[in-house]
């Protein structure tokens, strides 16, 4: 890529642009990445919120796309410089048929590394997940782990099985050459549970607590930790990988890191009431609590609820100088003030 940071050359592509991170990942890139010419969203489901972005310096092309089909994951990776590939389905709640979650995580993200092939394209940075490792079918914690802590990662469910291919389909196509004779750059970012402006199921939580006189029932221990991370802080992860990727290729090609900042260790329940507390709902404790969670539990969830994942590394600094762009005070404040402005909130 131009070393000029001040010439507006680079093409980029976001896949799953619009969703949760997604839209977060669009936003940063306009906002800190000045060599952009023309910026690239490529989702199944566009959102009414891209138009207010192409008034702008920087090209923002929206392409309505599908990733299981391989033509038109080509035709919008075709002179990108960069590709974003977020696009995925997040079911963990039995939504979608398994054949479905694998078509579109593992076949959309083959589809998307051959179409960076045949097109030329070079840098490829995969949103993976902390599931990719754990929590593991033995239940076992991973307490405040890094990326070469030894853990047994073993996966029945569909979601973790579809990220754990995807991310491997990812790895090893780094070194592949591309159209032109260069090689193919990827890495692959591992997000704990990722909490923020317009994360769904927060707001679930917020309006359950509603519809329940302001109150939320206590499920699991307060023990168990639970790894977060800041929507900002993951979108800030990507921008910087795809921005040293290509400086830094003998050292992060090929590599896991996982999307860490100053977010504090707790449960799911106790951490997302750092959010909720302040907008009205109370965490109590309840004789029989999961009979009022029935749409968000199935075995799986109530085992990842219920198994300590957490992280502790720095590797992302050491590799690529990443530090977290917003604070623990400064992620709370932000999600607070979402939560404030979700329908209902009172
Ligand atoms: N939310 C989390 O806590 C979390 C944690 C770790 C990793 N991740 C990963 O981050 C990525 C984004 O997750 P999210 O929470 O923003 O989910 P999301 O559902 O909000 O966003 C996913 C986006 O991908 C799009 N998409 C789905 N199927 C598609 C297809 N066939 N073709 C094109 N686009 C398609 C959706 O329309 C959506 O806009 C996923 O790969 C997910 O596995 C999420
Ligand atoms: C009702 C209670 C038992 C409540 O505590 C249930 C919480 C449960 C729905 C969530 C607990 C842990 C979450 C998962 C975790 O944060 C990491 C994830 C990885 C990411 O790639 C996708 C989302 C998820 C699987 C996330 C889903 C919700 C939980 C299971």
């Amino acid at each position: 890529m131009a070393d000029s940071a001040e010439t507006q050359e680079l093409v980029y592509l976001v896949t799953g642009g619009c969703g949760f991170l997604g839209e977060h990942v669009v936003r940063m890139l306009l906002q800190r990445e000045p060599r952009l010419r023309e910026l690239r969203i490529f989702d199944l489901h566009l959102g009414p919120w891209l138009e207010e972005l192409k008034t702008g310096p920087v090209q923002v092309t929206a392409i309505q796309g599908d990733v299981t089909q391989a033509h038109e994951v080509a035709a919008a990776v075709a002179g990108a410089h960069v590709v974003i590939h977020t696009a995925g389905l997040v079911d963990v709640f039995g939504k979608t048929s398994p054949e479905t979650i694998h078509e579109v995580n593992v076949q959309g993200t083959q589809n998307v590394i051959e179409a960076c092939v045949q097109t030329g394209t070079r840098f490829l940075i995969y949103t993976s997940s902390m599931e990719v490792v754990g929590p593991n079918t033995k239940g076992q914690p991973f307490y405040r782990g890094n990326e070469n802590t030894p853990y047994e990662a073993v996966h029945r469910h569909p979601y973790p099985c579809s990220k754990a291919l995807a991310e491997q389909l990812v790895l090893e196509a780094n070194g592949r050459e591309v159209l032109g004779g260069l090689p193919l750059v990827t890495c692959a970012l591992r997000p704990t549970g990722i909490y923020g402006e317009g994360h769904q199921i927060m707001r679930d939580f917020y309006h359950q607590g509603l519809r329940l006189g302001g109150r939320l029932f206590r499920a699991i221990p307060a023990s168990v930790e639970h790894g977060r991370v800041y929507v900002g802080n993951v979108a800030w992860m990507h921008v910087l990988v795809a921005r040293e990727l290509e400086h830094r290729a003998a050292l992060m090609g090929g590599q896991v890191y996982f999307c860490y900042d100053n977010s504090p260790y707790k449960s799911y329940e106790d951490f997302n009431m750092e959010f909720l507390g302040p907008c009205g709902l109370l965490l109590q404790w309840l004789l029989r609590p999961l009979m009022l969670y029935a749409p968000l539990l199935n075995p799986y969830t109530l085992a990842v609820a219920n198994t300590t994942f957490t992280v502790s590394t720095d590797k992302a600094r050491r590799h690529f100088g990443y530090e977290p762009l917003f604070s623990w005070e400064e992620s709370r404040t932000r999600t607070i003030r979402w939560v404030q402005t979700v329908e209902g909130s009172a």
